[in-house]
Protein backbone atom coordinates (compact mmCIF):
# COMPACT_ATOMS: atom_id res chain seq x y z
CA UNK A 1 0.00 0.00 0.00
CA UNK A 2 2.57 2.82 1.03
CA UNK A 3 4.51 1.30 -1.82
CA UNK A 4 1.77 1.86 -4.00
CA UNK A 5 1.50 5.81 -2.56
CA UNK A 6 5.10 6.71 -2.58
CA UNK A 7 5.31 5.70 -6.04
CA UNK A 8 2.07 7.88 -6.96
CA UNK A 9 3.25 10.59 -4.74
CA UNK A 10 7.04 10.47 -6.56
CA UNK A 11 5.40 10.48 -9.81
CA UNK A 12 3.17 13.23 -9.29
CA UNK A 13 6.50 15.33 -8.20
CA UNK A 14 7.99 14.11 -11.19
CA UNK A 15 4.96 15.43 -13.17
CA UNK A 16 4.81 18.90 -11.56
CA UNK A 17 8.52 19.37 -11.88
CA UNK A 18 8.54 18.36 -15.50
CA UNK A 19 5.88 20.46 -15.58
CA UNK A 20 7.56 23.81 -14.29
CA UNK A 21 10.43 22.96 -16.25
CA UNK A 22 8.77 23.10 -19.29
CA UNK A 23 6.71 26.30 -18.61
CA UNK A 24 10.03 27.93 -17.77
CA UNK A 25 11.75 26.48 -21.14
CA UNK A 26 8.91 28.05 -22.88
CA UNK A 27 8.87 31.41 -21.26
CA UNK A 28 12.83 31.70 -21.34
CA UNK A 29 12.66 30.51 -25.59
CA UNK A 30 9.70 33.08 -25.86
CA UNK A 31 11.89 36.04 -23.77
CA UNK A 32 14.81 35.20 -25.95
CA UNK A 33 13.15 35.57 -29.54
CA UNK A 34 11.37 38.81 -27.86
CA UNK A 35 15.25 39.87 -27.13
CA UNK A 36 16.53 39.46 -30.08
CA UNK A 37 13.45 40.28 -32.47
CA UNK A 38 14.21 43.57 -32.99
CA UNK A 39 17.40 43.43 -33.38
CA UNK A 40 16.97 41.24 -36.46
CA UNK A 41 14.77 43.79 -38.11
CA UNK A 42 17.18 46.29 -37.56
CA UNK A 43 15.49 48.35 -35.43
CA UNK A 44 16.58 49.65 -32.27
CA UNK A 45 14.36 49.47 -29.00
CA UNK A 46 14.58 48.67 -25.07
CA UNK A 47 15.62 44.95 -23.66
CA UNK A 48 12.22 43.50 -22.84
CA UNK A 49 11.20 41.36 -19.59
CA UNK A 50 9.87 38.68 -19.95
CA UNK A 51 5.90 37.89 -20.36
CA UNK A 52 5.10 41.71 -20.08
CA UNK A 53 7.71 42.88 -22.45
CA UNK A 54 8.08 46.68 -21.47
CA UNK A 55 4.66 46.75 -20.07
CA UNK A 56 6.21 47.95 -16.64
CA UNK A 57 7.04 51.34 -18.01
CA UNK A 58 3.89 52.05 -19.29
CA UNK A 59 2.21 51.39 -15.66
CA UNK A 60 5.37 53.38 -14.20
CA UNK A 61 4.86 56.66 -15.94
CA UNK A 62 1.88 56.48 -18.33
CA UNK A 63 1.28 55.88 -21.69
CA UNK A 64 1.98 59.18 -22.85
CA UNK A 65 5.01 60.03 -20.77
CA UNK A 66 6.14 56.68 -21.77
CA UNK A 67 6.28 57.36 -25.38
CA UNK A 68 7.56 60.80 -24.71
CA UNK A 69 10.72 59.38 -22.62
CA UNK A 70 10.72 56.34 -25.11
CA UNK A 71 11.11 58.93 -27.86
CA UNK A 72 13.77 60.82 -26.31
CA UNK A 73 15.54 57.63 -25.59
CA UNK A 74 15.78 56.06 -28.10
CA UNK A 75 15.24 57.92 -31.34
CA UNK A 76 12.74 58.65 -34.31
CA UNK A 77 11.85 54.94 -34.46
CA UNK A 78 12.26 52.09 -32.49
CA UNK A 79 10.45 48.48 -31.23
CA UNK A 80 8.94 47.67 -27.96
CA UNK A 81 6.83 45.24 -26.55
CA UNK A 82 3.17 45.31 -25.31
CA UNK A 83 3.30 42.11 -23.00
CA UNK A 84 4.54 39.53 -25.69
CA UNK A 85 3.20 41.95 -28.33
CA UNK A 86 5.74 43.58 -30.66
CA UNK A 87 5.43 47.38 -31.29
CA UNK A 88 6.63 50.12 -33.15
CA UNK A 89 6.92 53.48 -32.42
CA UNK A 90 7.36 55.81 -34.73
CA UNK A 91 7.58 60.17 -35.34
CA UNK A 92 9.89 59.91 -38.42
CA UNK A 93 8.59 62.75 -40.77
CA UNK A 94 9.18 61.04 -43.62
CA UNK A 95 8.08 57.53 -42.63
CA UNK A 96 5.13 58.78 -41.62
CA UNK A 97 4.15 59.98 -44.64
CA UNK A 98 4.48 56.86 -46.19
CA UNK A 99 2.69 54.84 -43.74
CA UNK A 100 -0.22 57.85 -43.33
CA UNK A 101 -0.22 58.86 -47.28
CA UNK A 102 2.29 57.48 -49.66
CA UNK A 103 1.92 53.21 -48.97
CA UNK A 104 -1.25 53.99 -47.78
CA UNK A 105 -2.40 50.36 -49.55
CA UNK A 106 0.28 48.77 -47.39
CA UNK A 107 -1.08 50.47 -44.13
CA UNK A 108 -5.05 50.47 -44.50
CA UNK A 109 -5.97 49.08 -41.65
CA UNK A 110 -5.71 48.98 -37.75
CA UNK A 111 -5.25 46.41 -35.49
CA UNK A 112 -8.49 44.14 -34.80
CA UNK A 113 -8.53 43.07 -30.97
CA UNK A 114 -10.06 39.86 -30.69
CA UNK A 115 -11.62 39.80 -27.59
CA UNK A 116 -13.94 42.55 -28.51
CA UNK A 117 -14.83 41.31 -32.46
CA UNK A 118 -18.90 41.22 -31.03
CA UNK A 119 -21.61 43.42 -31.67
CA UNK A 120 -21.11 46.73 -31.81
CA UNK A 121 -17.48 46.53 -32.08
CA UNK A 122 -17.09 44.38 -34.86
CA UNK A 123 -18.53 46.72 -37.53
CA UNK A 124 -17.14 49.82 -36.53
CA UNK A 125 -15.84 51.99 -39.30
CA UNK A 126 -12.16 52.15 -37.09
CA UNK A 127 -11.48 48.45 -36.82
CA UNK A 128 -13.02 46.85 -39.93
CA UNK A 129 -10.81 46.50 -42.78
CA UNK A 130 -9.65 46.51 -46.95
CA UNK A 131 -12.19 47.08 -49.25
CA UNK A 132 -15.10 46.59 -46.61
CA UNK A 133 -13.77 49.96 -44.48
CA UNK A 134 -13.86 51.78 -47.87
CA UNK A 135 -17.56 51.05 -48.78
CA UNK A 136 -18.23 51.74 -45.06
CA UNK A 137 -16.14 54.87 -44.83
CA UNK A 138 -17.56 56.29 -47.84
CA UNK A 139 -21.28 55.89 -47.06
CA UNK A 140 -20.27 57.55 -43.36
CA UNK A 141 -18.88 60.21 -45.11
CA UNK A 142 -22.10 61.65 -46.75
CA UNK A 143 -22.64 62.76 -43.19
CA UNK A 144 -20.49 64.85 -43.19
CA UNK A 145 -20.47 67.07 -45.83
CA UNK A 146 -20.54 70.92 -45.55
CA UNK A 147 -24.47 71.04 -46.08
CA UNK A 148 -25.00 68.04 -43.65
CA UNK A 149 -23.17 69.72 -41.28
CA UNK A 150 -24.51 72.77 -41.65
CA UNK A 151 -28.16 71.34 -40.72
CA UNK A 152 -26.55 69.71 -37.64
CA UNK A 153 -25.42 72.64 -36.42
CA UNK A 154 -28.50 73.60 -34.95
CA UNK A 155 -28.88 70.34 -33.09
CA UNK A 156 -25.82 71.48 -31.60
CA UNK A 157 -26.83 74.65 -30.94
CA UNK A 158 -29.74 73.31 -29.01
CA UNK A 159 -27.22 71.55 -27.28
CA UNK A 160 -24.96 74.70 -26.06
CA UNK A 161 -28.10 76.81 -25.14
CA UNK A 162 -28.76 73.86 -22.32
CA UNK A 163 -25.42 73.80 -21.06
CA UNK A 164 -25.14 77.98 -21.20
CA UNK A 165 -28.78 77.66 -19.25
CA UNK A 166 -26.36 75.33 -16.86
CA UNK A 167 -23.88 77.91 -16.86
CA UNK A 168 -25.96 80.87 -16.13
CA UNK A 169 -27.49 79.11 -12.98
CA UNK A 170 -23.65 78.66 -11.85
CA UNK A 171 -22.86 81.87 -12.85
CA UNK A 172 -25.71 83.34 -10.39
CA UNK A 173 -24.22 81.40 -7.33
CA UNK A 174 -20.56 81.35 -6.73
CA UNK A 175 -19.35 80.42 -10.33
CA UNK A 176 -17.51 77.34 -9.52
CA UNK A 177 -17.78 74.37 -11.85
CA UNK A 178 -16.49 71.14 -12.41
CA UNK A 179 -15.33 71.89 -15.71
CA UNK A 180 -14.67 68.00 -17.04
CA UNK A 181 -18.34 67.32 -16.20
CA UNK A 182 -20.28 70.21 -18.01
CA UNK A 183 -18.36 69.87 -20.92
CA UNK A 184 -19.02 65.86 -20.69
CA UNK A 185 -22.31 66.41 -20.65
CA UNK A 186 -22.71 69.03 -23.57
CA UNK A 187 -20.32 66.42 -25.84
CA UNK A 188 -22.83 63.37 -24.88
CA UNK A 189 -26.01 65.27 -25.53
CA UNK A 190 -24.30 66.55 -28.89
CA UNK A 191 -23.48 62.98 -29.82
CA UNK A 192 -27.11 61.61 -28.95
CA UNK A 193 -28.67 64.24 -30.64
CA UNK A 194 -26.32 63.79 -33.62
CA UNK A 195 -25.49 60.25 -33.78
CA UNK A 196 -28.46 58.55 -31.91
CA UNK A 197 -30.94 61.31 -33.24
CA UNK A 198 -32.24 61.33 -29.90
CA UNK A 199 -32.47 64.53 -28.11
CA UNK A 200 -31.31 64.56 -24.30
CA UNK A 201 -30.13 67.39 -21.45
CA UNK A 202 -28.27 65.62 -19.69
CA UNK A 203 -27.37 69.00 -16.83
CA UNK A 204 -31.23 68.79 -16.21
CA UNK A 205 -32.05 65.23 -16.55
CA UNK A 206 -28.88 63.07 -15.17
CA UNK A 207 -31.58 59.81 -14.36
CA UNK A 208 -32.18 59.79 -18.42
CA UNK A 209 -31.63 56.14 -19.24
CA UNK A 210 -30.36 56.93 -22.15
CA UNK A 211 -27.61 59.16 -20.40
CA UNK A 212 -27.48 56.53 -17.98
CA UNK A 213 -26.46 54.05 -21.02
CA UNK A 214 -24.61 56.74 -23.03
CA UNK A 215 -22.54 57.25 -19.89
CA UNK A 216 -21.46 53.46 -19.72
CA UNK A 217 -19.08 54.29 -22.75
CA UNK A 218 -16.48 55.89 -21.36
CA UNK A 219 -13.52 53.93 -19.37
CA UNK A 220 -10.67 54.45 -16.39
CA UNK A 221 -7.12 54.83 -16.86
CA UNK A 222 -5.49 51.51 -19.31
CA UNK A 223 -3.55 50.96 -16.33
CA UNK A 224 -5.94 51.03 -13.59
CA UNK A 225 -8.61 48.89 -15.47
CA UNK A 226 -7.56 45.10 -15.12
CA UNK A 227 -9.66 44.85 -18.37
CA UNK A 228 -7.60 46.41 -20.56
CA UNK A 229 -4.57 45.68 -18.85
CA UNK A 230 -5.56 41.66 -19.68
CA UNK A 231 -6.69 42.66 -23.27
CA UNK A 232 -3.01 44.47 -23.97
CA UNK A 233 -1.10 41.91 -21.99
CA UNK A 234 -2.41 38.37 -22.27
CA UNK A 235 -5.03 39.08 -25.67
CA UNK A 236 -5.39 35.29 -26.10
CA UNK A 237 -6.57 35.00 -22.58
CA UNK A 238 -9.06 37.92 -23.24
CA UNK A 239 -10.23 36.64 -26.05
CA UNK A 240 -10.92 33.22 -24.24
CA UNK A 241 -12.47 35.23 -21.37
CA UNK A 242 -14.42 37.16 -23.72
CA UNK A 243 -15.94 34.48 -25.15
CA UNK A 244 -17.08 33.34 -21.76
CA UNK A 245 -18.49 36.54 -20.70
CA UNK A 246 -16.09 36.80 -18.06
CA UNK A 247 -14.67 39.82 -20.19
CA UNK A 248 -17.81 42.62 -20.28
CA UNK A 249 -16.44 46.27 -21.87
CA UNK A 250 -19.83 47.18 -22.51
CA UNK A 251 -22.69 45.81 -19.88
CA UNK A 252 -25.26 44.05 -22.43
CA UNK A 253 -28.01 45.62 -21.21
CA UNK A 254 -26.95 48.58 -22.29
CA UNK A 255 -25.99 47.55 -25.87
CA UNK A 256 -29.89 46.24 -25.76
CA UNK A 257 -30.72 49.50 -24.92
CA UNK A 258 -29.19 51.57 -27.36
CA UNK A 259 -30.05 48.96 -30.06
CA UNK A 260 -32.89 48.94 -30.00
CA UNK A 261 -33.61 52.45 -29.36
CA UNK A 262 -31.17 52.91 -32.33
CA UNK A 263 -33.42 50.22 -34.79
CA UNK A 264 -36.44 52.35 -33.49
CA UNK A 265 -35.77 55.87 -34.53
CA UNK A 266 -34.89 53.94 -37.85
CA UNK A 267 -38.08 52.55 -38.12
CA UNK A 268 -39.67 55.98 -37.64
CA UNK A 269 -37.51 57.41 -40.20
CA UNK A 270 -38.26 55.29 -42.76
CA UNK A 271 -41.59 55.51 -42.29
CA UNK A 272 -41.32 58.60 -42.60
CA UNK A 273 -42.85 59.43 -39.01
CA UNK A 274 -40.48 61.82 -38.11
CA UNK A 275 -37.60 63.70 -39.60
CA UNK A 276 -33.99 65.18 -38.15
CA UNK A 277 -30.71 66.87 -39.31
CA UNK A 278 -28.62 63.54 -37.99
CA UNK A 279 -26.54 60.92 -38.87
CA UNK A 280 -29.92 58.69 -38.83
CA UNK A 281 -31.42 60.34 -40.99
CA UNK A 282 -28.10 60.48 -43.39
CA UNK A 283 -28.68 56.72 -43.92
CA UNK A 284 -32.03 56.95 -44.32
CA UNK A 285 -31.64 59.22 -47.13
CA UNK A 286 -28.87 57.11 -48.65
CA UNK A 287 -31.29 53.82 -48.58
CA UNK A 288 -33.41 56.32 -50.52
CA UNK A 289 -30.82 57.33 -52.94
CA UNK A 290 -30.14 53.69 -52.89
CA UNK A 291 -33.46 52.72 -54.24
CA UNK A 292 -34.03 55.59 -56.52
CA UNK A 293 -30.56 55.07 -58.58
CA UNK A 294 -31.40 51.16 -58.67
CA UNK A 295 -34.85 51.92 -60.37
CA UNK A 296 -33.43 54.38 -62.89
CA UNK A 297 -30.70 51.53 -63.87
CA UNK A 298 -33.63 48.82 -64.46
CA UNK A 299 -35.66 51.20 -66.33
CA UNK A 300 -32.67 53.31 -68.70
CA UNK A 301 -29.50 50.88 -69.56
CA UNK A 302 -27.49 54.18 -69.93
CA UNK A 303 -27.53 55.53 -66.86
CA UNK A 304 -25.83 52.97 -64.69
CA UNK A 305 -23.68 54.15 -61.56
CA UNK A 306 -20.45 54.84 -62.73
CA UNK A 307 -18.92 51.80 -61.29
CA UNK A 308 -15.22 53.73 -60.78
CA UNK A 309 -16.25 56.34 -58.76
CA UNK A 310 -19.56 55.48 -56.81
CA UNK A 311 -19.22 51.74 -56.64
CA UNK A 312 -18.94 51.88 -52.85
CA UNK A 313 -21.78 54.09 -52.58
CA UNK A 314 -24.23 51.22 -54.00
CA UNK A 315 -24.65 49.00 -50.83
CA UNK A 316 -26.49 50.50 -47.60
CA UNK A 317 -25.68 49.37 -44.15
CA UNK A 318 -27.57 47.03 -42.04
CA UNK A 319 -29.57 47.73 -38.85
CA UNK A 320 -26.86 45.90 -37.47
CA UNK A 321 -23.93 48.44 -38.54
CA UNK A 322 -25.46 51.56 -38.27
CA UNK A 323 -25.93 50.82 -34.68
CA UNK A 324 -22.12 49.94 -34.91
CA UNK A 325 -21.25 53.34 -36.00
CA UNK A 326 -23.55 55.41 -33.72
CA UNK A 327 -21.42 53.58 -31.00
CA UNK A 328 -18.57 54.04 -32.47
CA UNK A 329 -19.12 58.02 -33.16
CA UNK A 330 -19.91 58.33 -29.02
CA UNK A 331 -16.54 55.86 -28.04
CA UNK A 332 -14.83 58.48 -30.91
CA UNK A 333 -16.56 61.75 -30.25
CA UNK A 334 -17.59 61.66 -26.37
CA UNK A 335 -14.18 61.96 -24.56
CA UNK A 336 -12.06 63.17 -27.26
CA UNK A 337 -14.54 66.45 -27.60
CA UNK A 338 -15.38 66.90 -23.56
CA UNK A 339 -11.34 67.17 -22.52
CA UNK A 340 -10.58 69.10 -25.54
CA UNK A 341 -13.16 71.49 -24.13
CA UNK A 342 -12.47 71.11 -20.97
CA UNK A 343 -8.77 71.97 -21.63
CA UNK A 344 -9.26 75.06 -23.57
CA UNK A 345 -11.46 76.84 -21.26
CA UNK A 346 -9.08 75.69 -18.59
CA UNK A 347 -5.94 77.53 -20.45
CA UNK A 348 -8.24 80.67 -21.42
CA UNK A 349 -8.98 80.83 -17.65
CA UNK A 350 -5.32 80.74 -16.97
CA UNK A 351 -3.83 83.03 -19.43
CA UNK A 352 -6.89 85.90 -19.69
CA UNK A 353 -5.00 87.79 -22.14
CA UNK A 354 -5.25 85.24 -24.58
CA UNK A 355 -8.98 84.92 -23.53
CA UNK A 356 -9.58 88.62 -24.10
CA UNK A 357 -8.20 87.89 -27.60
CA UNK A 358 -10.90 85.98 -28.15
CA UNK A 359 -13.84 87.74 -26.50
CA UNK A 360 -12.51 90.58 -28.97
CA UNK A 361 -12.75 88.29 -32.09
CA UNK A 362 -15.92 86.37 -31.23
CA UNK A 363 -17.82 90.00 -30.34
CA UNK A 364 -16.35 91.70 -33.97
CA UNK A 365 -17.29 88.67 -35.86
CA UNK A 366 -20.78 88.02 -34.35
CA UNK A 367 -21.18 91.97 -34.99
CA UNK A 368 -21.32 91.28 -38.56
CA UNK A 369 -23.99 88.36 -38.36
CA UNK A 370 -26.39 90.11 -36.55
CA UNK A 371 -24.93 88.83 -33.44
CA UNK A 372 -25.62 84.55 -34.82
CA UNK A 373 -23.31 81.78 -33.86
CA UNK A 374 -24.21 79.70 -36.76
CA UNK A 375 -21.87 77.82 -38.77
CA UNK A 376 -20.92 80.68 -40.90
CA UNK A 377 -20.05 82.62 -38.08
CA UNK A 378 -17.65 80.17 -36.37
CA UNK A 379 -16.08 79.66 -39.66
CA UNK A 380 -14.28 83.41 -39.74
CA UNK A 381 -12.99 83.00 -36.02
CA UNK A 382 -9.59 82.73 -37.20
CA UNK A 383 -7.66 82.96 -33.63
CA UNK A 384 -10.74 80.65 -32.27
CA UNK A 385 -8.74 77.81 -34.57
CA UNK A 386 -5.59 78.60 -33.27
CA UNK A 387 -6.63 78.26 -30.06
CA UNK A 388 -7.91 74.86 -30.22
CA UNK A 389 -5.12 73.61 -32.65
CA UNK A 390 -2.76 74.57 -29.71
CA UNK A 391 -4.78 73.07 -26.89
CA UNK A 392 -4.97 69.56 -29.24
CA UNK A 393 -1.01 70.28 -29.85
CA UNK A 394 -0.60 70.20 -25.95
CA UNK A 395 -3.10 67.42 -25.56
CA UNK A 396 -3.95 65.70 -28.44
CA UNK A 397 -6.97 64.28 -27.20
CA UNK A 398 -6.25 60.77 -29.14
CA UNK A 399 -3.18 59.98 -27.75
CA UNK A 400 -1.60 57.76 -30.36
CA UNK A 401 -2.37 56.71 -34.06
CA UNK A 402 -2.10 53.34 -35.16
CA UNK A 403 -1.98 51.17 -38.47
CA UNK A 404 -0.77 47.65 -39.50
CA UNK A 405 1.30 46.61 -42.74
CA UNK A 406 -0.18 43.86 -44.97
CA UNK A 407 2.86 43.08 -45.90
CA UNK A 408 6.37 43.12 -45.10
CA UNK A 409 7.64 46.74 -45.71
CA UNK A 410 11.22 47.88 -45.95
CA UNK A 411 12.64 51.79 -45.03
CA UNK A 412 16.34 52.89 -44.28
CA UNK A 413 17.52 49.59 -43.50
CA UNK A 414 14.86 48.70 -41.06
CA UNK A 415 12.33 45.74 -41.91
CA UNK A 416 8.81 46.69 -40.79
CA UNK A 417 7.26 43.55 -40.87
CA UNK A 418 3.88 42.06 -42.07
CA UNK A 419 1.32 42.55 -38.96
CA UNK A 420 3.37 44.87 -37.22
CA UNK A 421 1.67 47.02 -34.73
CA UNK A 422 3.06 50.35 -35.73
CA UNK A 423 2.14 53.50 -33.32
CA UNK A 424 2.71 57.20 -33.84
CA UNK A 425 3.17 58.48 -30.60
CA UNK A 426 1.35 62.19 -30.97
CA UNK A 427 1.85 63.63 -27.21
CA UNK A 428 5.61 63.20 -28.21
CA UNK A 429 5.42 64.25 -32.04
CA UNK A 430 3.81 67.57 -30.81
CA UNK A 431 6.65 68.00 -27.95
CA UNK A 432 9.34 67.67 -30.05
CA UNK A 433 11.37 70.91 -29.22
CA UNK A 434 12.75 71.04 -32.42
CA UNK A 435 9.37 71.54 -33.92
CA UNK A 436 7.73 73.17 -31.32
CA UNK A 437 9.96 75.17 -29.55
CA UNK A 438 8.95 75.28 -25.35
CA UNK A 439 6.71 72.69 -26.01
CA UNK A 440 5.24 72.58 -22.59
CA UNK A 441 4.31 76.73 -23.39
CA UNK A 442 0.75 77.18 -24.35
CA UNK A 443 0.94 79.88 -26.99
CA UNK A 444 -1.98 79.71 -30.11
CA UNK A 445 0.35 82.18 -32.06
CA UNK A 446 2.15 78.72 -33.14
CA UNK A 447 -0.52 78.26 -35.30
CA UNK A 448 -1.04 81.68 -37.04
CA UNK A 449 -0.66 81.56 -41.13
CA UNK A 450 3.68 82.27 -40.71
CA UNK A 451 3.99 79.56 -38.54
CA UNK A 452 1.96 76.84 -39.85
CA UNK A 453 3.54 77.30 -43.06
CA UNK A 454 7.18 76.92 -41.71
CA UNK A 455 6.04 73.69 -40.55
CA UNK A 456 6.67 70.45 -42.36
CA UNK A 457 3.81 68.58 -42.89
CA UNK A 458 2.70 65.69 -40.41
CA UNK A 459 4.10 67.79 -37.42
CA UNK A 460 0.83 68.33 -36.13
CA UNK A 461 -1.51 65.41 -36.19
CA UNK A 462 -4.10 65.42 -33.58
CA UNK A 463 -6.84 63.95 -35.81
CA UNK A 464 -4.35 61.45 -37.96
CA UNK A 465 -3.59 62.50 -42.06
CA UNK A 466 -4.54 60.45 -44.79
CA UNK A 467 -7.22 58.72 -45.87
CA UNK A 468 -7.88 56.88 -42.39
CA UNK A 469 -7.76 59.90 -40.98
CA UNK A 470 -10.57 60.78 -38.23
CA UNK A 471 -13.66 60.72 -39.89
CA UNK A 472 -15.42 63.08 -37.58
CA UNK A 473 -12.79 65.93 -37.67
CA UNK A 474 -15.07 68.55 -38.91
CA UNK A 475 -18.11 67.47 -36.97
CA UNK A 476 -15.65 67.68 -33.90
CA UNK A 477 -14.44 71.53 -34.39
CA UNK A 478 -17.95 73.12 -35.41
CA UNK A 479 -19.15 71.57 -32.14
CA UNK A 480 -16.24 72.91 -30.27
CA UNK A 481 -16.31 76.66 -32.08
CA UNK A 482 -20.39 76.89 -31.24
CA UNK A 483 -20.07 76.21 -27.74
CA UNK A 484 -16.78 77.91 -27.64
CA UNK A 485 -18.10 81.04 -29.12
CA UNK A 486 -21.59 80.83 -27.94
CA UNK A 487 -20.15 80.70 -24.08
CA UNK A 488 -17.71 83.22 -24.66
CA UNK A 489 -20.25 85.44 -26.01
CA UNK A 490 -22.16 85.48 -22.63
CA UNK A 491 -19.29 84.43 -19.69
CA UNK A 492 -15.92 84.57 -19.06
CA UNK A 493 -13.66 81.94 -17.48
CA UNK A 494 -11.41 82.32 -14.52
CA UNK A 495 -9.53 80.27 -11.98
CA UNK A 496 -10.31 79.43 -8.53
CA UNK A 497 -8.43 78.06 -5.59
CA UNK A 498 -9.42 74.77 -7.17
CA UNK A 499 -7.87 75.12 -10.39
CA UNK A 500 -4.56 72.77 -10.67
CA UNK A 501 -1.70 74.83 -11.22
CA UNK A 502 -0.63 71.72 -13.87
CA UNK A 503 -2.44 69.40 -15.86
CA UNK A 504 -1.00 65.89 -16.15
CA UNK A 505 -3.00 63.40 -18.00
CA UNK A 506 -4.09 59.88 -17.35
CA UNK A 507 -3.36 56.56 -19.01
CA UNK A 508 -7.04 56.44 -20.34
CA UNK A 509 -5.31 56.92 -24.46
CA UNK A 510 -7.31 60.25 -24.33
CA UNK A 511 -5.07 62.94 -22.77
CA UNK A 512 -7.57 63.09 -20.41
CA UNK A 513 -6.56 65.23 -16.94
CA UNK A 514 -5.49 63.36 -13.66
CA UNK A 515 -6.92 66.01 -11.97
CA UNK A 516 -10.53 67.30 -11.95
CA UNK A 517 -10.06 70.81 -13.34
CA UNK A 518 -12.83 73.40 -11.75
CA UNK A 519 -13.00 76.67 -12.52
CA UNK A 520 -14.91 80.13 -12.16
CA UNK A 521 -17.38 81.31 -14.63
CA UNK A 522 -18.68 84.90 -14.29
CA UNK A 523 -21.37 86.41 -16.58
CA UNK A 524 -20.03 88.97 -19.36
CA UNK A 525 -23.01 91.10 -19.09
C1 LIG B 1 -11.45 66.57 -30.55
C2 LIG B 1 -12.12 65.58 -31.08
C3 LIG B 1 -11.53 64.41 -31.83
C4 LIG B 1 -10.22 64.05 -31.99
C5 LIG B 1 -8.98 64.74 -31.46
C6 LIG B 1 -10.22 62.85 -32.81
C7 LIG B 1 -9.08 62.19 -33.21
C8 LIG B 1 -9.07 61.06 -34.01
C9 LIG B 1 -7.88 60.38 -34.43
C10 LIG B 1 -6.46 60.77 -34.05
C11 LIG B 1 -8.26 59.34 -35.20
C12 LIG B 1 -7.32 58.34 -35.90
C13 LIG B 1 -6.93 58.96 -37.24
C14 LIG B 1 -5.84 58.20 -37.95
O1 LIG B 1 -5.59 57.05 -37.61
O2 LIG B 1 -5.21 58.78 -38.88
C15 LIG B 1 -9.69 59.35 -35.28
C16 LIG B 1 -10.43 58.43 -35.97
C17 LIG B 1 -11.81 58.46 -36.04
N1 LIG B 1 -12.63 59.41 -35.47
FE1 LIG B 1 -12.07 61.01 -34.40
N2 LIG B 1 -11.50 62.52 -33.11
C18 LIG B 1 -12.34 63.44 -32.54
C19 LIG B 1 -13.71 63.48 -32.63
C20 LIG B 1 -14.47 62.61 -33.36
C21 LIG B 1 -15.90 62.67 -33.49
C22 LIG B 1 -16.80 63.74 -32.87
C23 LIG B 1 -16.29 61.63 -34.27
C24 LIG B 1 -17.66 61.24 -34.75
C25 LIG B 1 -18.73 61.97 -34.72
C26 LIG B 1 -15.09 60.90 -34.64
C27 LIG B 1 -15.06 59.79 -35.43
C28 LIG B 1 -13.92 59.09 -35.78
C29 LIG B 1 -13.95 57.86 -36.57
C30 LIG B 1 -15.20 57.17 -37.11
C31 LIG B 1 -12.63 57.47 -36.74
C32 LIG B 1 -12.12 56.25 -37.50
C33 LIG B 1 -11.92 56.61 -38.97
C34 LIG B 1 -11.57 55.43 -39.87
O3 LIG B 1 -11.03 54.44 -39.38
O4 LIG B 1 -11.81 55.53 -41.07
N3 LIG B 1 -14.01 61.53 -34.06
N4 LIG B 1 -10.17 60.41 -34.54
Amino acid sequence: MLEIIGLTTNTTWMLIWTGLVLFLITILTKWYRMCTYFGKLNIPGPMPLPLIGNFHHIVKRGLTYNDLAMTEKYGKTFGYFEGSTPCLLTTDLKLLKSILIKDFNVFTNRRQIDAVMFEPFDHFLSIIKDEDWKTVRAILSTTFTTGKLKSMSKLMLECVNNLNEGFQKVAEKDGIFDSSKFFRSLTLDVISSCCFGFSVDSIKEPDNPVIKHLTRFSFDSMTNDPRFIILVLFPKLAKFLSERNMLEIIPKDTIRFLKELTFTIMQNRRNKSEKRDDFIQSMVEHEENVAEQEKVEQNNEDKKWDPKDQKHLRRTLTLAEIFSQSTLFLFAGYETSSTTLNLIAYHLAKYPEIQNRLIEEIDTVLAHHNGEVSYDSVSEMKYLSMVIDETLRIFPAAVRLDRIPSEDFHYEGMKIVKDLMIFVPLYALHHNPEIYPDPDRFDPERFNDENKQKRENNTYLPFGNGPRNCLGMRFALLEMKLALALTLSKFRFETCDKTPEKIEIDSSGFARPKQKIFLKISSRF
